[in-house]
């Protein structure tokens, strides 16, 4: 089966196909990490998305259902150089091929993903069509002009119906943008009582619960598209310790009346230092976001920058000056090593508790 990636910039790349027989129209990006093919495909921040791994070997370990960030693939398409047939690992259940064909992602590899990379790198973050399907160029030009790339995802992937995951600790309200699971098996190792709400809850809604603090969780789209939350989280954090994840971090800078703006190419990958100025230390973090929050208009909507991007000095963590609300930029349940940055989840339980002290 032949594969072809055609971009909107006339740019074609011809491989093999493989995973569903399809065509898909997509934001071509690239994730740069080794291992966690898996859980970047699960992960619903990549929904619109079309993944490349700069990794050229992917596949190798196979796939186990219970590493799964959630029960879909919202990603629109998947390139890799190579790609394993015959996965060594004994927890395996079945190889990234026939995940891709029972989740309906089609899949192209043997293409130069350096290249493509470059191509990313130098031009930023490219419309494509992904297909194997053996469609002529004019076709697939048709098919990338006629499709519009979405931005408001996240109030779509999230959950649609409230959900409860009891527990004996703090009570916590989830703002589901599009959570990946291990979010919220952080918070339950942490023995929290947790309610997931959908997007487009109401302050009201979620103040019945009466949350002890609420978790913005992360998601995919423009961050400026989930206007209907920046309105709620405005409310909430005057009110509930709240700790932001990527998207939710997006949207807690939009609450405070900052601004965030469409990065060149984005990060994404399990290897982005991350400068963490209070500790004076240095993280690895894992990271996935197009967009970015801008350092200079939240400083002025009294946030206080945390952590700081050591590639390129972009915002990586902030928190306010008065209120018990801090959020960062990166995955810190998406620990690359163990337990990297897992610590934001305890700092975030300890400001529960120093809250419920001074009640
Ligand atoms: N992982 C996320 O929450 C991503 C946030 C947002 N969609 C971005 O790309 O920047």
């Amino acid at each position: 089966m032949k594969g072809v990636l055609y971009l909107e910039d006339g740019t074609v790349y011809q491989g093999k196909g493989f995973g569903k027989k399809g065509t898909s129209v997509g934001e071509l990006v690239f994730n740069t990490s080794i291992t966690g093919y898996q859980e970047i495909l699960t992960d619903p921040s990549y929904a619109g998305q079309i993944i490349t791994m700069t990794y050229p070997l992917i596949g190798n370990y196979g796939v186990n259902s219970a590493e799964n960030e959630s029960s879909k693939i919202y990603a629109k398409g998947f390139v890799t150089k190579a790609i394993e047939q015959k996965p060594s690992n004994y927890m395996s259940e079945q190889t990234l091929e026939e995940m891709l064909k029972n989740m309906g992602v089609v899949g192209v590899c043997d293409v130069d993903t350096r290249s493509i990379t470059k191509k990313i790198r130098n031009e930023g973050a490219l419309k494509c069509v992904i297909s194997n399907e053996e469609l002529s160029l004019e076709v697939l030009q048709k098919i990338l002009r006629k499709e519009q790339l979405k931005e408001d995802w996240m109030k779509e992937v999230g959950t649609q119906k409230v959900f409860h995951i009891p527990g004996i600790g703090p009570k916590i309200a989830v703002m589901d943008f599009g959570i990946k699971r291990n979010i919220l098996n952080n918070l339950k190792y942490r023995n929290c009582d947790i309610t997931v709400f959908p997007y487009n809850t109401s302050y009201e809604e979620i103040m019945n619960i009466n949350p002890e603090g609420v978790l913005l969780s992360n998601g995919p789209g423009n961050p400026e598209a989930a206007t209907e939350a920046v309105e709620t989280v405005r409310k909430i954090i005057k009110k509930v310790p709240t700790f932001g994840i990527c998207m939710g971090h997006q949207v807690l800078a939009l609450a405070v009346g900052g601004k965030t703006y469409k990065m060149k190419y984005g990060h994404r990958g399990g290897n982005h230092g991350v400068y963490d100025i209070k500790r004076d230390r240095a993280y690895i973090t894992s990271q996935n976001h197009g967009y970015s929050v801008d350092r200079e208009s939240v400083e002025a909507c009294g946030m206080e920058i945390t952590h700081i991007n050591l590639n390129d000095d972009t915002v990586e963590g902030m928190k306010h000056k008065e209120l018990p609300v801090f959020s960062v930029q990166f995955h810190p349940e998406g620990a690359p090593g163990p337990t990297d940055s897992t610590y934001l989840f305890d700092q975030f339980i300890d400001q529960l508790k120093e809250e419920k002290k001074c009640q």
